[in-house]
This record gives C-alpha cells, sequence and structure tokens, in this order.
C-alpha cells in the first residue's frame, strides 16, 4: 500500500509526549525470552511491523507468545535448545535487524531455515554476516552470495573464534553472539568501532556469562537464561522526530517522557548540543538497568557543525533527521564516515541529499560524506523512497519550509512508529496523509 502525506508548516509545538518503545530492545527481548526457561514478560513492546515480524517468526519456531494487552507481551520460553523445525519461509519483513540476528541464531539450530525480507530487505548486504557466521562454522546461502534469501543450514557445529567485525554494525555482532551462545569455546568480538549493547547487556541480565566493555565482547558458549521482566523504554530514535521539529520550529517547547539514553544512542542529542541546541534531559534514572531520561527541547538557533566523526554509530539512525537541523542552521555542516546510510532502508544520503535539494538547500555528497549549508526552506514533492527514517524525517523539514510539503511512500513509517501522525498532531505538527 503507498500512503503520501501533506505536511507542514507548523507554527510551534508543545507538549508532553512518549514515544513507542525501543526498536532494538524489543526484537532482542523477544528473542532472548524465547530462548530462556520459563515465562517472560515485556512491557513496552513495539508494536511496529518489524519487531511483529520478529515474534510472528518465534512463533512459527513453536514458543507460544500471548498479548494480553497492546505493548505486552507473554513468552513462554522453550529453552536453548527447543526451538522446532519450521519448513515455511521466515518473513522478517522490512527488518535488517530482525534478520541478521536470527542468522545467527538459526545458522546454530539443529534444523534448517529460510529467512525472507521485502524488496528493500532483500537488496541489503548479507554477506557482512555471512562471512563470519561461516568461520564459526556455520553454513547459509544466500542469492549471489549476499542477499535474501537466506536458506540456513542447521546441524553444524559451531565453534568459538576470535572475530573482528571490520563495520561498526549491532547487527553483526549481535549475530555473532548469538551463534556463540552454542559454540564450543570462547568467541571475542571486536568492533572497529563501539556499537549499541543490548545484546550484551540482556545476556547478563539474564544471567549469560558474559564480558563486554566498548568495541570488544567475550562469550562462552554452553549457558542457560532466564526469564525474565522486560521494561522497554521509549526509542530514541523515534524522540528524535519531534525534538528535533521543537528545536526548529519557533515557540515550541516539548518534552518526551521514558527515552532510553543508552550512550551508544545519544549521538545525535550530542551533535544537536553542539549546534547550540537547548536541549536538555531530566529525571535520569535507570530502568531494568538501562539509563532513561525526559528529554526537554526548546526552539533553538542553530549553528553549522563538522561532526564529529566519533559520534555517526551513536546516532547511525538519526543522520536523516540531523542533516535536516543542518539544512535550517546558520552556516555550514559537515559530516564523514557515512558509507553505512547507502545501505539501509534505502540509500539515505542519497536520498536525503536529493529531497533536501529539492527543498532549496545546498548539499553536496560524496561516497561517505555530505556537506550542508543552511538556509530556508521551501515546500516540495518529496520522494521518501519508502523509508520511514527519510518519510518522518521529511515532515519534520516541512514544519519549518514555506508551503505545503507532498511526501510520497510513507506507509513504512509503521515499521518503527506506528501512531506517528497522532503523536505529531497532539504536537502541533501539520501533517496529513494526502
Ligand atoms: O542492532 C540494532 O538493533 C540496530 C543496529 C543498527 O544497524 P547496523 O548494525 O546495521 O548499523 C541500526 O541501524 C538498526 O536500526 C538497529
Ligand atoms: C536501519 C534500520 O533498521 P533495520 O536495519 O532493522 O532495518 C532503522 O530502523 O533505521
Amino acid at each position: 500500500m503507498t500512503l503520501d502525506w501533506s505536511a507542514g508548516p507548523s507554527h510551534g509545538l508543545q507538549g508532553v509526549l512518549q514515544v513507542p518503545g525501543d526498536k532494538s530492545i524489543s526484537h532482542r527481548a523477544i528473542m532472548l525470552a524465547a530462548l530462556a526457561e520459563g515465562e517472560s514478560r515485556i512491557e513496552g513492546f513495539l508494536e511496529g511491523e518489524d519487531t511483529r515480524a520478529t515474534a510472528r517468526i518465534f512463533g512459527q519456531l513453536g514458543v507460544r507468545i500471548d498479548t494480553p494487552n497492546p505493548q505486552t507481551r507473554i513468552v513462554h520460553g522453550v529453552g536453548l535448545h527447543g526451538l522446532k523445525p519450521n519448513p515455511e519461509p521466515l518473513d522478517c519483513g522490512n527488518a535488517g535487524t530482525g534478520m541478521r540476528l536470527l542468522a545467527g541464531l538459526l545458522g546454530a539450530q539443529a534444523f534448517d531455515s529460510l529467512l525472507v525480507g521485502d524488496e528493500s530487505l532483500s537488496k541489503r548486504p548479507m554477506a557482512r554476516v555471512i562471512r563470519l557466521l561461516e568461520r564459526m562454522g556455520a553454513r547459509i546461502e544466500a542469492r549471489d552470495g549476499e542477499f535474501a534469501p537466506l536458506r540456513i543450514r542447521g546441524g553444524q557445529r559451531l565453534h568459538g573464534q576470535a572475530i573482528d567485525t571490520a563495520v561498526a554494525s549491532a547487527q553483526v555482532k549481535s549475530a555473532l553472539i548469538f551463534a556463540a551462545l552454542y559454540a564450543e569455546g570462547e568467541t571475542v568480538i571486536t568492533e572497529p568501532r563501539p556499537t549499541r549493547d543490548y545484546t550484551e547487556a540482556m545476556l547478563k541480565a539474564a544471567g549469560w556469562p558474559i564480558e563486554y566493555g566498548p568495541g570488544r565482547v567475550a562469550v562462552r558458549g554452553g549457558g542457560r537464561l532466564s526469564a525474565q521482566t522486560f521494561r522497554i523504554p521509549g526509542d530514541p530514535s523515534s524522540a528524535a522526530f519531534p525534538l528535533v521539529a521543537a528545536l526548529l520550529v519557533p515557540g515550541s517547547d516539548v518534552t518526551v517522557t521514558d527515552v532510553g539514553v543508552n550512550p551508544r544512542r545519544t549521538g545525535l542529542f550530542q551533535a544537536l548540543c553542539l549546534m547550540g541546541a537547548d536541549l536538555r534531559f531530566e529525571n535520569e534514572r535507570l530502568q531494568n538497568g538501562e539509563p532513561v531520561a525526559d528529554i526537554c527541547a526548546r526552539s533553538s538557533r542553530l549553528h553549522g557543525i563538522d561532526l564529529p566523526d566519533a559520534l555517526v554509530p551513536d546516532m547511525i539512525d538519526e543522520c536523516p533527521i540531523f542533516f535536516i537541523a543542518a539544512a535550517l542552521a546558520e552556516g555550514r555542516t559537515r559530516a564523514t564516515g557515512l558509507a553505512e546510510l547507502r545501505v539501509k532502508e534505502s540509500d539515505r544520503l542519497g536520498g536525503m541529499a536529493r529531497g533536501l535539494r529539492a527543498m532549496g538547500a545546498a548539499v553536496t555528497e560524496s561516497a561517505d560524506a555530505v556537506e550542508i549549508t543552511g538556509g530556508p526552506l521551501q515546500a516540495a514533492d518529496i520522494d521518501s523512497l519508502g523509508d520511514h527514517r527519510l518519510a518522518m524525517s521529511f515532515a519534520v523539514a516541512a514544519q519549518c519550509a514555506q508551503g505545503v510539503t507532498r511526501i510520497r511512500d510513507c506507509a513504512n513509517v509503521a515499521t518503527s512508529f506506528p501512531g506517528f501522525i497522532a503523536l505529531a498532531h497532539a504536537a502541533g505538527m501539520r501533517l496529513d496523509p494526502a
């Protein structure tokens, strides 16, 4: 189904908002609860298409998952060796996270499986996980050695390895960690830049012996996972949209409550502060071991920056909305180390540059870098490329543009942010199905 939006301009955003649960943690909570012994409860589960696809797959693999009410799941864990084979395709939908983590987990099972995804996911690189899992002894066949469908040959003996991921990717790291749970001996994973550590933290909370610190994980095979109650915080990647809109639209003052602020996810907020944003974390606390805060944003005059490279992995999904802030800031913003943006749900670097130029911004891009000179934006007809992050980023840009912007192909927003339009309305954004 295609869905277009008409968006903006806004006269100001106000209010106290709550965004849906964290997508990364929701995928992992289903996976770890399924492999645990006993009944786990998940609260704050993201009712998005990506995470529901992961839950559906575990249903296909014989795990009973009840939904007593929306955003809650009761998972009847089957233990590490209790998953059942299913000859039907296991459909990850649009989710890179689902497919890559499951490749690691299913590569370690006694049975074969077939992982499939939608058109976008079937174009995303999978060799980055396959080649490394093969080094541990897994056997995975992919179209052209690279793309989904992934045919996973079970019944292999996996062995621990020292592996450097070569790419800063929590998905690659987590795929290896899931395989390592079943491998003989120790697996030591290093990565070129530290990435989000939810898999590690959640395993530790479930009683698995694992040692980890920034950029390095050591994990042994052959343990047990205990059932848990997961309380999932709001997704900082979703909170980013109303918060940046509040910074950019004059007369705004918005608070998003209960947002996960793990340091591996706060790169955007750090970058915005460097640009002069009036952004504050309040009521900081720990919830299930994860830092959580209420984030307050008020209209600010932003100025361009040279984005420190080290922040990029900590704001990887927020780069599109960061580019909108840069396009409306005073002066020039430069960012490098952005090659990963080309292999997400769309080519996010190309798609953002094209859309921003259509709105009148001065943008130059290279293979892995961008330079944006801020100035006023005008309404335009924008192609979101069927990518949720682009659709929501341009919806924010439109709030500050002259005229009404049309954004095409926005249905994919349901993968990560169900209820985005309702939340945007409540806050004072102008956004409607076209
Ligand atoms: O591990 C995760 O949950 C994720 C890791 C990131 O992907 P990469 O690992 O490919 O950078 C991110 O873009 C994605 O939305 C979620
Ligand atoms: C890249 C993303 O997700 P995934 O890789 O799970 O499809 C995202 O949500 O921006």
